[in-house]
């Protein structure tokens, strides 16, 4: 196609009939994006016979003002400005067919502070578009201008920390195991013990609700007694992070005012609740002092593919304008997806005030985060106190490390399974401190701490063999940066 069109006459832009999104004004490769626009990095793969440019175009027009038609009604707004731009295509390397689109959206096109309303122009009708086969969303630029209209985190990595007195180090957590079928007695016992053998929290899995076997006023009465038997055991600021994910706004709010009547510190919702119910609960978090975890249930359903979905550092980024406190963003070396790359790239979005463009992380754009809190990223997912120096080395300290089959799972029981997890965790923050090589030699390090610690050597014993080397499905393009030209 011409790729520099000249300008149509109005008469014929805006004569009846079909043309190309390209012709309409959706390509524009001379367009310089301004300071404010919305910027977004597809990956296209047109159908077969569809420029890269026209596919372009195409998402461009499809998640802004176009259809598949001309539409004479253009002539009533300022359509010029509204119309998204795609500006820009370039191979992916390695494959072929395959392009990224660069597409600037005017600041005007999004409702202050909603990520419903972004999120229904950049992935709303688009997806489903028949000229192309398949589509990714796999970052984005969001002008500072957009960022302040959102409220962030609603209490921050630093906040957390002074609340909880805990400095230096990863926080510790459980997730308790069975997932579903204790009782709300026997649930309470679970979290009492990790707490008193050394764990900051226990938390609730994604999918424990208010379920025949366990209401939830039920668990978060066991669950407060045990928090308040722990805390006044060992001296420290211990925590649970109640599930109050439900069915309703209504149900969610009197389930998480329940939590802070009982002196909870924390509440926690999944993913699967939609982006106006977690900026709602992350509002409610913000007024009532509380911290809002959140567990990313569903999301491998539409990230993990590297051609079609959403990448999960897209997630992160509106997450964090929505206000969590925290977020679940992979182990690397656990039972779950997550390329050491890729993942260190969600980390950075979580927890860097300003995010440089690294193409080897996956991250296309410099992204200023304008004072929003940081948010805590939590690492969870089939991990184990023998890989405590790879945690630390790929994850750094500003984390919750969730160990669930982890704790629980421990021959001599949970509080020996927190007491392994704690002493493996303070040893090596103590080596790498005093200059240890403490990747090189984690397990050697581990191996001294266990000499004096039985439930660690026992821990070491029974996961030694625990690995999940499986090819990643969703490695970034680039390797070193210097080798890719902007
Ligand atoms: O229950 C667990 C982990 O339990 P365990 O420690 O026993 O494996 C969490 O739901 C997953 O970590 C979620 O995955 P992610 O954190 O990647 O979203
Ligand atoms: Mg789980």
């Amino acid at each position: 196609m011409n790729e520099r069109a000249q300008p149509l006459t109005a008469a014929k832009r805006y004569a009846a009939g079909v043309m190309k999104y390209a012709q309409m004004g959706y390509w524009q490769p001379d367009y310089e994006p301004k300071d404010t626009d919305v910027i977004a990095l597809f990956r296209i793969t047109p159908q077969d016979g569809v420029d890269p440019e026209e596919a372009a175009a195409a998402v461009a027009g499809e998640s802004s003002t176009a259809t598949w038609t001309v539409v004479w009604t253009d002539r009533l707004t300022n359509c010029e400005k509204y119309r998204a731009k795609a500006y820009r295509v370039d191979p992916v390397p390695n494959q072929p067919g395959v392009w990224f689109a660069y597409i600037a959206y005017e600041l005007d096109l999004f409702e202050e502070g909603s990520i419903a309303n972004l999120t229904a122009s950049i992935i709303g009708n688009v997806f489903g578009f028949k000229p192309l086969k398949a589509l990714r969303l796999e970052d984005m630029r969001l002008p500072t201008a957009y960022v302040k209209t959102f409220q962030g985190p609603a209490t921050g990595i630093v906040v957390e920390r002074e609340r909880l007195q805990c400095w230096g180090r990863p926080l510790l957590g459980a997730t308790v195991k069975p997932k579903l079928g204790l009782s709300g007695r026997n649930y309470g016992r679970v979290v009492y013990e990790a707490l008193k053998g050394g764990l900051d929290f226990t938390k609730d899995d994604e999918n424990i609700n208010s379920q025949p076997f366990m209401h939830w006023r039920d668990r978060f009465l066991y669950c407060m007694e045990a928090v308040a038997r722990a805390s006044a055991a060992t001296g420290e600021v211990k925590g649970t992070y109640l599930n109050v994910t439900a069915a309703t706004m209504e149900d969610m709010y009197e389930r998480a005012e329940f939590a802070k009547e009982l002196g909870s510190v924390i509440v926690m919702i999944d993913l699967v609740i939609g982006y106006t119910a977690i900026q709602s609960m992350a509002k409610w978090a913000r007024r009532n002092n509380m911290i809002l975890h959140l567990h990313r249930a569903g999301h491998s359903t539409y990230t993990r593919q590297r051609s079609h979905g959403v990448s999960f550092r897209v997630i992160a980024k509106w997450m964090r304008l929505a206000g969590v406190d925290h977020i679940h963003a992979g182990t690397v070396v656990g039972k779950l997806e997550g390329d050491p790359a890729t993942t260190r790239g969600y980390y950075d979005i979580c927890r860097e005030e300003y995010n440089q463009k690294c193409l080897e992380h996956g991250v296309f754009f410099d992204q200023d985060w304008a004072s929003l809190n940081r948010l805590m990223p939590v690492a969870s997912g089939g991990i184990h106190a023998g890989q405590m120096h790879q945690l630390i080395q790929h994850l750094g300290e500003d984390v919750v490390l969730q160990f669930g089959g982890g704790t629980i799972g421990h021959p001599d029981g949970i509080a020996a399974g927190a007491q392994a997890n704690r002493v493996a965790l303070e040893a090596m923050i103590f080596a790498r401190n005093a200059g240890a090589d403490y990747v090189k030699d984690g397990p050697e390090i581990l191996a001294r701490a266990a000499r004096t610690c039985t439930p660690l050597r026992q821990a070491l014993d029974t996961w030694k063999d625990v690995t999940f080397n499986y090819q990643s499905t969703d490695a970034p393009d680039f390797t070193p940066l210097e080798s890719v030209t902007a």
